[in-house]
């Protein structure tokens, strides 16, 4: 259930982000609760990545402001992982020489239950002996959930969890991820697997062009013309 009493878990506010000449990101709010998904979708280059490594430090905003949990984000690694937050990466970023074990312990050396923890959850246990490179590919991306579950974070930042699975691992990944969203836990996703977004998010914004076009319940989203358009790249005169 979304809980709306405490501040979110994610405020995003009049954010702008420009490299060069270029506005990557204009003007953007956005919020995530506890037990929420949200996903943030758009054509290439509408900003999505840009967003995320705003939130994570690893690009400076030129405007707004951007609070984990009703406080302003911290710029350094440890000092997100410290207030709960915990991404994955587009790709794999394993470690292939690695066990599985090993990889999902590198974040969490001194909580070893917390490792064991996220290996069950993502159905990782009887793999995890094996090296990561070894899996096949849905697999390896279960590896890298694990590692950010195993933080136990209350902010989850998923970039293009679905990409590259087949049907079967997109409906595993749906029922992991809306696990994950509870009471002390928001999820933001970026992904272009439309499909996946609508089963998986309470709420979708879009990007385009580096600004909010639109947000709201999958539903709504989808029938927006603005989104179409925009996905379509093309204007219908009529
Ligand atoms: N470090 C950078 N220097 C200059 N321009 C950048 C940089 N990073 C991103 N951009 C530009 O900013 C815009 C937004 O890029 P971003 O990667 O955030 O889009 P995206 O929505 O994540 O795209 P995709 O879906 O293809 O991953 C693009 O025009 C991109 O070329």
């Amino acid at each position: 259930m979304v809980s709306k009493q405490n501040p979110p878990r994610l405020r995003i506010q009049a954010l702008g982000v420009r490299f060069g000449g270029l506005d990557a990101l204009v003007d953007v709010d956005l919020e995530v609760h506890d037990g929420e998904v949200v996903g943030l979708i758009g054509p290439n280059g509408a900003g999505k990545t840009t967003l995320f490594n705003a939130v994570c430090g690893l690009t400076r905003p030129r405007t707004g402001t951007i609070e984990i949990s009703g406080a302003p984000a911290p710029r350094r690694p440890h000092q997100l992982t410290a207030a709960g937050v915990a991404r994955t990466l587009q790709g794999l970023g394993v470690l292939p020489g690695l066990s599985v074990r090993e990889n999902v312990l590198v974040g969490v050396l001194d909580r070893p239950g917390h490792a064991e923890a996220a290996l069950e959850r993502a159905g990782l246990t009887h793999r995890a002996a094996e090296p990561v490179g070894a899996l096949p590919y849905p697999e390896q991306k279960r590896v890298a959930l694990a590692r950010a579950l195993a933080t136990r974070p209350h902010l989850l930042l998923l970039d293009e969890p679905a990409g590259g699975l087949g049907p079967d691992d997109v409906h595993d990944l749906t029922t992991t991820i809306r696990d994950v969203a509870t009471d002390d836990c928001a999820v933001l996703l970026v992904e272009h697997h439309v499909d996946f977004v609508m089963g998986v998010c309470d709420r979708v914004v879009v990007l385009d062009f580096g600004r909010v076009i639109a947000t709201g319940r999958p539903d709504d989203v989808r029938r927006d013309p603005a989104v179409e358009q925009a996905y379509l790249g093309i204007t219908v005169n009529r």
